[in-house]
């Protein structure tokens, strides 16, 4: 490797819909593509660990492309999957990781191909697999995982590596440590995770993969439970359709048939009453939760943080503001920087500023 650069990195984020590659030089960015999946694409496949091969292909066959050798690589950096929860931090991809991810116990997400095809990748090339601050990241207080039916305790579920990276840059940003602060951050995406962040660790935060907290542009979010159960009996249904009325056909896409905030706006735009009354429900009940995550802490908040693509929207975070203004100041971060701090574990792991836990 020339000039002064110590570490190469590749960095792989599979989501519902995409397929994120990026190169990192030490902490520049020297490649990123995001490769779009359309929906026909996809639905070739019948479950998501069949796209494993196809999306492999396009992560090698885009860096190649791109001129990058494979054997330039110092290691491999991914979001993390569906493990058995653990605390935020960096580890090192293991097997065990791995089959706990196949196992679907934990939750089924594309990411969890993402880290299989890593794993594989990291083992041909013989370099470690880093996974930092992944989904099943676990802070939870004790009172936060009762749910009310003892066998099914609430879990922590959520976009746990931009919701750290976001809170601490507010923090850094206002010249106060992470760990000094209470803040509510509110990642608004194709799901929608709203986290207690108290001194430093997320206390609470609303399932946000298949279980509570309100709709997203893909998921259902806190339902009815006693008519979802009516449903699921009513023989009109199968597990998988059930699923898929909760994640993937829930939120937007079942009251809109489109999972684009865009999309969304330019309806209502064009005079789509109906459009507006769905996409302001959406922010109403993104409100209820900060109010909920404001009461968890007691009331004592210094922040509320609006992040995700969703964020984007002067429409929806206005009508957050109005609802929610009066607890605390609101910042707007949008996008998420899941790349970058991917890169940024890697880094600190490589660099031996930050050991790996162990699993
Ligand atoms: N400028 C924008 N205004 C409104 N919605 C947007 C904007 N940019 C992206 N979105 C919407 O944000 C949602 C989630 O996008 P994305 O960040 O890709 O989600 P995730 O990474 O959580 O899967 C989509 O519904 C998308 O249409
Ligand atoms: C449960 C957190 C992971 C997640 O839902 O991510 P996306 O919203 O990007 O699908």
């Amino acid at each position: 490797m020339g000039g002064n650069m110590a570490y190469r990195c590749m960095i792989i984020n599979l989501g519902s819909t995409s397929t994120k590659v990026a190169v990192y030089d030490d902490l520049n960015e020297v490649f990123r593509e995001s490769i779009a999946h359309s929906q026909e694409e996809l639905s070739e496949f019948d479950s998501i660990w069949d796209q494993q091969i196809f999306r492999k292909n396009k992560i090698v066959k885009t860096l190649e492309h791109n001129g990058y050798k494979m054997s330039e690589f110092d290691a491999i950096s991914c979001r993390g999957g569906n493990t058995k929860p653990i605390p935020g931090g960096i580890y090192i991809l293991n097997q065990e990781m791995i089959e706990d991810m196949k196992s679907e116990k934990y939750g089924v997400h594309p990411t969890n191909v993402g880290n299989v095809i890593a794993y594989n990748l990291g083992l041909e090339l013989n370099i470690p697999v880093i996974v930092a601050d992944p989904p099943v990241t676990d802070e939870l207080c004790d009172l936060a995982r009762f749910s009310g039916i003892k066998e099914i305790p609430r879990m922590s579920s959520f976009h746990a590596l931009n919701q750290k990276r976001t809170a601490k840059k507010i923090a850094n940003d206002l010249g106060k440590y992470y760990s000094e602060l209470n803040l509510i951050v509110a990642h608004l995406g194709g799901g929608i995770s709203i986290a207690a962040h108290e001194k430093g660790l997320v206390i609470d935060v609303n399932n946000a993969l298949d279980g509570d907290g309100p709709f997203s542009p893909e998921r259902a979010g806190t339902v009815p439970v006693g008519d979802v159960i009516r449903m699921c009996y009513s023989g009109a249904f199968t597990l998988d359709q059930m699923i898929k009325k909760v994640r993937g056909n829930g939120g937007l896409m079942s009251y809109l048939g489109t999972n684009s905030g865009l999309e969304v706006e330019k309806r209502i735009k064009n005079g789509d009453v109906y459009a507006q009354k769905v996409y302001e429900a959406m922010a109403y009940h993104i409100s209820k939760e900060i109010g909920a995550t404001c009461a968890v802490m007691s009331g004592k908040v210094d922040g509320i943080v609006l992040t995700g693509s969703l964020a984007y929207s002067e429409m929806l975070t206005a009508w957050i503001k109005e609802r929610t203004e009066f607890i605390a100041p609101i910042y707007i971060l949008a996008g998420e920087n899941e790349m970058l701090s991917l890169a940024e574990g890697a880094m600190r792991y490589l660099s031996g500023e930050e050991e790996a836990k162990s699993y």
